[in-house]
């Protein structure tokens, strides 16, 4: 929800806005429950489960409703539930602050309207939160709860500790699993959340990434590529990219001649180099032990179509059971094999179509073709294009981020590394979809300062700009 209402913010659709969609939704639900002039006591907690009832009741004129927030002001965790409460007490609102649990009297209430806590809440209700659910289900009030009943998760519909027995529950945006099992009235309100909010890729996508400070090496991923042949900048391009979106280890496995040139010019990379001009299927052994012990590998930057290679291919993928980015030439190889790894396939539309897939001209469309295609093949598809459309076969999204100058040479395999490196720490279809958007965000940078004169080295160096969440 954090990722969507961030996606929304991005889209013009700020969460204030957002704020006073969820609260006049939880007005009209009170409306529709007790007739003008009865008594409504809002509990409001410090989140913005709270400030959405704060909202609420500058929506209930016809009411007699008084507002109890759960702690001093100053504790209002969010700017705009802190902003919707000084609104009231600016209106001079019958508003009251409780301290301490045993200070809340919710009188004798006709409707109580539960705003503690909502998708916000870890853990069994610590106080005063419990003695006000408490509190709240001992009325014989019509209890009417803002998004989750307070102490509910709003997955599990469980419990850790005490709840708030809801009559009426007024959820956002979409149905949330664990209210299904409850035993009340479930309103879903529309809050004006673009749908575009969840099927384009943006800033929000990006906070599943969170990185904590205590993290040290070997937590952020350790890649290795498989590639390089008669391409020898391909498997460096995509080792380097795999760094620079995060992975802590990146390592290459090329052809001889191809790992002493890389290792020649990237001291980033652990490189290690196997006989011969171009990957064969004797060299398959060596690379599933090299592979087993990584957590992605990224298989195809620069290997080239001999027929050998291709064979080999096969055969990697027949025996691996990890986690592998497919690009380039390895994924005509995709359709034929039969594995247990989990792939994500990134063609650009030539390479969907040789895999045996289909495109269109109007993205919609290809987002229904890549969907059904992804299904067909069991992997995810990052199809690149001026929309980049991702799917595992099920959900779909859609990247727009990037410019045409991306064609250039490279930036395929810039992409793979950073796909790589996210496949790392978030599931495939996240990591597919962050990977387009950050390679993209990293090109429009490179643009702003090379034109069109772009190369896949300035996308390649600006990928932490596109990581960054700038709220
Ligand atoms: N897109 C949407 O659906 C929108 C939903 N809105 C509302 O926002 C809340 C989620 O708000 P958030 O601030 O993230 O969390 P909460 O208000 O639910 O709770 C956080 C608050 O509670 C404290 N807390 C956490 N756990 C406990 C506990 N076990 N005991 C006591 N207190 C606890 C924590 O310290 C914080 O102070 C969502 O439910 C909707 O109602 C947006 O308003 C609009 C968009
Ligand atoms: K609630």
């Amino acid at each position: 929800m954090a990722a969507v209402d961030l996606n929304a913010e991005s889209l013009g659709v700020p969460r204030k806005q957002l704020m006073e969609s969820s609260g006049n939704a939880v007005a009209r639900a009170c409306r529709d429950l007790a007739d003008p002039g009865s008594t409504v006591a809002i509990v409001a907690g410090r989140g913005n489960n709270g400030g959405d009832a704060l909202v609420t009741a500058r929506f209930l004129k016809a009411y007699d409703v008084t507002v109890h927030l759960l702690g001093r002001p100053e504790t209002i965790s969010t700017d705009i539930a802190r902003e919707n409460w000084d609104a009231l007490v600016a209106a001079e609102a019958d508003v009251r602050t409780v301290t301490d649990s045993a200070d809340l009297d919710l009188g004798d209430p006709d409707v109580v309207i539960d705003a503690m806590l909502g998708t916000g809440v870890t853990g069994a209700l610590r106080e005063p939160e419990a003695t006000a659910a408490r509190a709240i289900n001992d009325t014989d009030a019509t209890v009417l709860a803002v998004d989750v009943p307070s102490g509910v998760d709003a997955d599990t519909g469980e419990a850790e500790g005490v709840s708030v027995a809801a009559d009426h529950v007024v959820t956002f945006h979409d149905d949330k699993p664990g209210l299904d099992a409850l035993d009340c009235e479930v309103t879903v309100a529309d809050i004006g959340i673009p749908d575009a909010a969840e099927l384009f890729t943006g800033p929000g996508d990006l906070i599943a990434l969170g990185r904590d400070s205590q993290s040290h090496k070997g937590d952020h991923g350790d890649v290795l590529v498989v590639g390089g042949g008669p391409y020898t900048g391909a498997p460096a391009l995509a080792a380097q990219a795999a760094l620079r979106a995060g992975a802590d280890l990146a390592r290459v496995a090329a052809p001889e001649h191809v790992a002493r040139e890389i290792q020649g010019y990237s001291e980033n990379l652990i490189v290690s180099g196997f006989s011969g001009a171009h990957l064969t299927p004797d060299h398959v052994p060596d690379l599933l032990e090299l592979a087993a012990d990584r957590d992605v590998v990224v298989f195809g930057p620069g290997l080239g179509d001999a027929d050998a290679t291709l064979d080999a291919v096969g055969s990697f993928l027949a025996d691996f059971d990890g986690t592998a980015v497919v690009d380039a030439d390895a994924l005509q190889v995709v359709p034929e094999v039969d594995t247990d790894a989990t792939l994500i396939c990134t063609p650009h539309q030539g390479e969907l179509q040789k895999m045996g897939g289909e495109t269109a001209n109007d993205w919609d469309a290809r987002c229904e073709l890549v969907r059904d295609f992804a299904g067909e093949l069991g992997h995810v598809l990052l199809v690149k294009g001026a929309y980049d459309i991702v799917s595992d076969g099920d959900d779909v999204r859609v990247n727009r981020t990037g410019n045409p100058g991306m064609t250039v040479g490279g930036t395929g395999d810039v992409l793979a590394g950073v796909t790589g490196a996210l496949a790392c720490v978030l599931p495939p279809l996240d990591a597919a979809a962050v990977g387009a958007y950050v390679n993209g965000r990293a090109g429009d940078v490179a643009v702003e300062e090379f034109g069109g004169g772009l190369v896949a080295t300035d996308v390649l160096n600006r990928v932490p700009a596109g990581l960054e969440v700038d709220e």
